[in-house]
């Protein structure tokens, strides 16, 4: 994993706006009921503004770097960087020994008809679970991951994702966590292994916030 110094805080923030407007053009376009011949007008539209950003491209998203307050930030990931349109973006904060983030799915987000794809929820949690495995200080990468889907998940909804590092065992550790509603009735429930792969160095578990 390489990390670097932050540059051009000014060039991100313009990126995020254009990750942003792509979010709103993913849902406009999963929702649109425009005539045929304005669809193809879009198309054209946005063939054109897509070779425009492809006039000069990176290999890899946007990496983990520092952000200018200290904090490390990964703004290509696809759960939760904001640079990524693919993300919702998932803001993730600790809450004492535990992580949790606020969720609102869209339409675009869609499995069964009227609810959201089974994938996106677990992806949700995987990375939530990780994240709580890593505030206790085990970072590592998904080994397992076990989802039970208990009811469906709406979208449109204000929603609440939670997830909990339960235990560690040398490299493996355990974390579990849950998709619920407002007043607390549990969605879909997971449990993931955490392995912190043998090349990344050792750190000393973070204490609990609180
Ligand atoms: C910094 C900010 C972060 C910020 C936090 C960011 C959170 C991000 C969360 C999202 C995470 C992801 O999506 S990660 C992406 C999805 N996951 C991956 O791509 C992982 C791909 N797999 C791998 O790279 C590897 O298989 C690893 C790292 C998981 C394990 O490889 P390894 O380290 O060589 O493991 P190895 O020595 O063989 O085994 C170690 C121990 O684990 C057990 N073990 C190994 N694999 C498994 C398994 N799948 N299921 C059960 N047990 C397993 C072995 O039996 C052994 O137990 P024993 O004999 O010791 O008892």
């Amino acid at each position: 994993m390489t990390i670097r110094e932050t540059t051009g805080e000014s060039r991100l923030r313009a990126l995020c706006e254009l990750a942003e407007q792509v979010r709103e053009l993913m849902d406009a376009t999963t929702l649109t009921d425009v005539p045929e011949a304005e669809l193809t007008a879009v198309t054209a539209t946005l063939t054109e503004a897509t070779e425009r950003l492809r006039a000069s491209a990176r290999a890899a998203p946007q990496p983990f770097e520092f952000a200018p307050d200290g904090s490390l930030r990964h703004l290509g990931n696809a759960v939760t960087g904001a640079a990524n349109p693919h993300a919702l973006p998932l803001a993730v904060e600790r809450d004492g020994a535990a992580v949790r983030a606020d969720v609102r799915f869209r339409p675009l987000h869609e499995g069964p008809p009227g609810s959201v794809h089974g994938g996106i929820s677990a992806m949700i949690l995987d990375h939530l679970l990780g994240q709580a495995a890593a505030a206790a200080g085990f970072a590592g990468m998904t080994a397992s991951l076990t989802v039970r889907y208990l009811k469906p998940v709406p979208y449109g909804a204000a929603l609440l994702a939670t997830a909990e590092h339960t235990r560690a065992e040398g490299r493996k550790s355990w974390a579990e966590g849950r998709i619920s509603t407002q007043d607390g009735t549990t969605l879909v429930e997971a449990t993931g292994l955490f392995i912190t792969p043998a090349a990344w160095p050792a750190r000393p578990p973070t204490p609990p916030e609180g």
